[in-house]
């Protein structure tokens, strides 16, 4: 994690002293600086979070490394497994554990009837159609490599809302949690890359884990064993995860800790965000 953060300005008192190398104890704010600061290098930036350590390393070219003193859940698998640590205690302990477990519990209980289903499939087509839409178009370098992954669903779900047409139903119009939500990755597309990356995450790997549940209980239940496009995905499934996954991984080493925990901190808003769709399987 080379990152040169040499043009923000150091907020930190002492960073006047244009030889200071070594430790900077702050114990009031529990906060432990280390910091080097050359003639080459004459403005640093310092990551600064209370109970943790951050440290900026410049060696004698001026080069600036920021490099943890202490490490987050999930940092040596990379930034997705940081990711994943952190979506996973949102979901409702009783209800991952019954889907990964297929045992008996809240989601086996559930009643699933093709209306709430539909629902659940317009709106998760207008926040894909929205997400890939963004992704495609933008010029936003951390997004290059996420084009094209294999892991798009719009034209899946497209595929799905047709078929159930040709059997009768009727498609009903997006509700407000996808319109919502579409409008929201909308506005920080481009002013926000760490936080629309956190969305990226949330929404493609959801429906790789309980979301693929919860079709197959569908599937099961109410519509004959029929397999919807949704949840096929071309070549194998693992292999795209892990492909989006080292791309994740790369663009995140670019980013300071702030951004990533910024990035982490946006979870809550994706978990939320998509629980309001997941909602309608249920009422
Ligand atoms: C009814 C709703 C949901 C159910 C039943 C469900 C269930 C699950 C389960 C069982 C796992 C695997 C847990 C493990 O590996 O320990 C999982 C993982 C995950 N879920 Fe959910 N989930 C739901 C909603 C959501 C929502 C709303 C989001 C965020 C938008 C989300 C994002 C994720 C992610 C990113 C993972 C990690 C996937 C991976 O390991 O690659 N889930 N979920």
């Amino acid at each position: 994690m080379a990152t040169s953060r040499l043009n923000a300005s150091c907020r930190f008192p002492t960073s006047r002293r244009l030889d200071c190398e070594g430790y900077v104890g702050l114990s009031a704010r529990k906060v432990t600086v280390r910091y080097v600061r050359t003639v080459a290098a004459p403005r640093c930036h310092l990551v600064q979070r209370a109970n943790e350590d951050r440290a900026l390393v410049v060696n004698a070219a001026g080069t600036a490394k920021e490099m943890p003193n202490k490490n987050y859940p999930g940092e040596r698998k990379g930034f997705v497994e940081e990711m994943r640590l952190v979506v996973i205690k949102m979901h409702p302990k009783d209800l991952a554990k019954e889907v990964k477990r297929e045992s008996n519990g809240p989601v086996s209980t559930w009643e699933f009837t093709v209306e709430r289903y539909l629902k659940f499939l317009v709106d998760s087509k207008l926040v894909f159609d929205t997400l890939e839409r963004l992704v495609h178009e933008s010029t936003v370098p951390a997004y290059a490599g996420l084009k094209n992954t294999g892991l798009e669903r719009s034209a899946s779900l497209g595929r799905d809302l047709e078929w159930f047409k040709e059997q009768g139903y009727e498609i009903p119009e997006s509700m407000a949690p996808g319109k919502v939500y579409s409008q929201y990755l909308k506005d920080i597309a481009e002013k926000d890359p760490p936080a629309f990356i956190c969305h990226f995450y949330n929404i493609n790997f959801a429906h790789s884990a309980g979301g693929r549940k919860i079709g197959t209980m569908v599937s099961e239940k109410i519509l004959d064993h029929k397999e919807l496009e949704f949840y096929k995905w071309d070549g194998q499934l693992s292999e795209l995860l892990q492909n989006v996954s080292e791309e994740l991984n790369k663009v995140a080493e670019l980013w300071t800790r702030e951004e990533k925990n910024h990035c982490l901190e946006e979870t809550e808003k994706s978990f939320k965000s998509y629980w309001e769709i997941f909602r309608f399987l249920l009422s």
